[in-house]
């Protein structure tokens, strides 16, 4: 077995291995892997590019660049350092770290099947976890910048263990008594319940219940799970099949010393029905409803007598749509949870010796990247097309695009987004409940293949920016393809005139009464967000504005009802809430590029006018705005402690956007943002930009190239036009 103990040093500051001797490969269409060489020779035949020395924080030694006279020149600088970062298939990678639970998914889950990790894997991974413990305490979060919970602490403390690390090692000391002062395991929530009793230092009955019967009521139920938000049911489908058959892995040493470790008290004298809704305090986010807990004491009480004929059946289409989800995403799965999760339930039907195993194990390298602190698990296999959504975007609107220079970028760039759109619906579509994909751009690549209804848009607007606006662009994307992406956008409106993110509406808002998870805010059901909803109407304005005659009036009731929404979604305060970037300045950015569309500026609108008032009473005295995560989870405003790159951009852009007429906010702002950028033309990494499910923060690091070149250019052209409006204004009044 690869799994056996290491020698680890105290901390995780200097790497564990040859940070030289990483690289980065960029296969098909646009997956990213990770790459050990082990001789010089193998170094000398692949050599280190700058892209992968950037993500492994080795130093560029890049020469200073001129010092920018203007925005405009400050955001071609940051081009000329960000261009070095565009693979050479033309996308963007990044690393995409944040949520503290996924790393443990990926090492229990390889353990109990028997999948191994490569030594250098496993050191950095220790690393990642060293680097990644509270500041504190010693702890681990849900999130890298969050408290200590049990759910962070208890899991990475398995995964440390399990990967080698003594019980000894002061880190695991720390981190053990952190836990205790917690309570203990046993008051982890449902998710890390659930990996524990895998791992078989939890048993199945502190679960509540995770009934895959669920899945043969009848389709048209108003709570079948088939109307769930796609991550809620994507991830519950294995879970339940892991829970119908209570999968444990085998006792051995390592798991019987954990259930030593990770209890205050006795572990064999534990009540475990006892534990099912018993959850630390410093984890509960979304507490449990008590219709919720009256409707799974029922399930409890089925569970004692389920009928062997029905939990067969149950369990037979569970493992049917885990294998329909595997092969309809060429075994990654729509996140890494559910990855991991199929992976054990393909492991246990299939076994070791088939290609679904196979397969599984080779994907998991699809979610592991390597950064500056180690090796971390991705929120997804990448953020390919949403970050090259922007930045094309941004090169466009700034007319960098334009300059001879950046030409082989942009079309590089193109080809990407060409070959990133889906074209056809799932393999496996209405027997799996899949939304069409036709005609969509997924978030990350074309093999995991979901339609998003924002990246969608973002991408159709990054094709028809480059295609209509660049001279001497190939046209790559036909009209045919870029009318199955307007058809798929025009069939995704809500009732409430909004747009979710992966599907349409499909289940009632009481749903969310049921959520099971404790950890994370509302995933029983779509909603409508305004950021997807802006995606959506702005590519869909944009495509009007190219192709007039291609469903106008569609497009223009669709448009209309989405604006609709967003007046209605503002918050009393002006803002809009952010669900998948912090926060008001995310999404309130988003709305008002939605209202610009139908001529909703400062002056003629009160809805922008407010949202205007409300950024600008957020501006702080160095001239930017700082926004902490809380915002997210408390629905109110909360400042964070350092003022954001990313987010002043985000305001910027707002205020822009409503055309707001005084210049200075604006200047102040620019100022700001020129006065972090290094000689390079690159800026500092600063705290989170993204969110989801109102409590867990995740990285978005290419933002910090895509905003800045955006928001300083379109500033830089918009502080003119200000100035130019203001002496023309001046010399007819005189
Ligand atoms: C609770 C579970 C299953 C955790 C796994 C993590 C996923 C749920 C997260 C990770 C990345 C994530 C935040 C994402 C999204 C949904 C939830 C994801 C997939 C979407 C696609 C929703 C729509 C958004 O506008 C946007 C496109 C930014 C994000 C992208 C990332």
């Amino acid at each position: 077995m690869s799994y056996s103990p290491l020698d680890i040093a105290a901390t995780g500051q200097h790497p564990f291995t040859d940070y030289a001797r990483w690289r980065l490969r960029v296969s098909e269409d646009g997956r990213h892997t990770w790459h050990y060489l082990n001789t010089d020779e193998e170094c000398r035949a692949w050599p280190q590019t700058d892209l992968d020395k950037y993500w492994l924080g080795l130093p560029l030694n890049l020469p200073p660049l001129p010092e920018p006279e203007d925005a405009l020149a400050a955001a071609r600088n940051g081009y000329t350092f960000y261009k070095r970062l565009q693979a050479k298939d033309g996308h963007w990678p990044g690393e995409y770290g944040g949520p503290m639970f996924l790393l443990p998914g990926l090492v229990i889950g390889s353990y109990v099947t028997g999948m191994g990790f490569k030594m250098e894997e496993k050191l950095e991974m220790i690393r990642y976890l060293l680097n990644r413990t509270h500041p504190e305490d010693g702890g681990w979060g849900i999130h890298v910048e969050g408290h200590s919970t049990v759910f962070g602490t208890a899991l990475n403390y398995c995964v440390m263990r399990i990967l080698g690390v003594s019980a000894d090692h002061p880190a695991l000391v720390k981190a053990r008594a952190v836990l205790h002062k917690l309570g203990g395991a046993t008051g982890v929530p449902a998710w890390g319940k659930f990996w524990l009793s895998v791992l078989n230092v939890y048993d199945w009955e502190g679960n509540n219940p995770v009934t895959p019967e669920l899945w043969l009521l009848p389709n048209a139920l108003p709570f079948h799970p088939h109307r769930w938000w796609i991550h809620t049911r994507t991830v519950y489908i294995p879970m339940s099949y892991l829970f119908g058959i209570r999968y444990k892995m085998e006792e051995n040493d390592l798991i019987l010393s954990l259930r030593q470790e990770l209890y205050p008290e006795n572990y064999y004298h534990i009540d475990w029905p006892a534990q099912r809704n018993n959850v630390c305090k410093a984890d509960l986010y979304a507490p449990h409803t008590r219709i919720f807990d009256f409707l799974y004491s029922l399930l409890g009480v089925y569970e004692n007598c389920a009928l062997p004929p029905a939990r067969r059946a149950a369990l037979d289409y569970c493992y049917k749509l885990i294998v329909q989800e595997d092969e309809n995403t060429g075994y990654q799965t729509l996140g890494p949870v559910s990855k991991m999760m199929n992976l054990i339930v393909r492991a246990h039907v299939d076994g070791p010796e088939s290609d679904a195993y196979k397969l599984h194990m080779e994907k998991r390298q699809d979610f592991m990247w390597v950064c500056t602190d180690g090796m971390m698990m991705c929120g997804t296999n990448g953020s390919q097309l949403w970050d090259i959504g922007f930045i094309t975007q941004a090169l466009v609107e700034t007319g960098l695009a334009h300059e001879e220079e950046n030409k082989e970028s942009i079309v590089n760039a193109l080809r990407w987004l060409d070959q990133c759109q889906i074209q056809q619906n799932p393999k496996y579509y209405e027997s799996s409940f899949r939304h069409r994909t036709k005609g969509a751009w997924p978030f990350s690549t074309k093999t995991q293949g979901y339609t998003v209804s924002d990246c969608t848009g973002e991408g159709l607007k990054a094709v028809l920016y480059i295609q209509e606006h660049v001279e001497s662009t190939p046209k790559l994307v036909s009209d045919q393809r870029i009318y199955d992406s307007v058809d798929l956008l025009l069939g995704m409106q809500n009732h409430d005139g909004g747009f979710a993110s992966y599907e349409l509406i499909r289940g009632p808002w009481w749903l969310e009464m049921l959520n099971p998870a404790e950890v994370f805010g509302k995933i029983m059901i779509e909603h409508s967000y305004p950021e997807c909803t802006t995606s959506v109407i702005t590519a869909l304005s944009i495509f009007q504005k190219h192709y007039p005659q291609y469903r106008p009036a569609d497009i223009r009731r669709v448009v209309e009802r989405a604006v609709h929404f967003l007046h209605k979604s503002q918050m009393p305060e002006g803002g809009w809430f952010g669900s998948w970037g912090i926060c008001f300045t995310y999404a309130t950015q988003f709305a008002l590029e939605s209202l610009s569309l139908v001529g909703e500026t400062y002056e003629t609108s009160p809805y922008a006018r407010k949202a205007c008032n409300f950024l600008i009473s957020k501006q702080r005295s160095d001239g930017g705005w700082g926004e902490s995560y809380k915002s997210c989870e408390l629905t109110a405003w909360v400042e964070h402690k350092q003022t954001q790159v990313v987010q002043t951009c985000w305001a910027v852009m707002a205020l822009i956007y409503a055309r707001y007429p005084d210049p200075e906010p604006i200047e102040r702002a620019v100022r700001l943002v020129m006065s972090r950028q290094k000689p390079d033309g690159s800026w500092p990494q600063e705290a989170m930009e993204g969110v989801f499910n109102k409590n867990v923060t995740i990285a978005y690091p290419n933002f910090k190239f895509s905003f800045t070149i955006w928001m300083l250019g379109r500033a830089h052209r918009y502080l003119a036009e200000l100035k130019a409006s203001q002496t023309s204004n001046e010399a007819r009044q005189v």
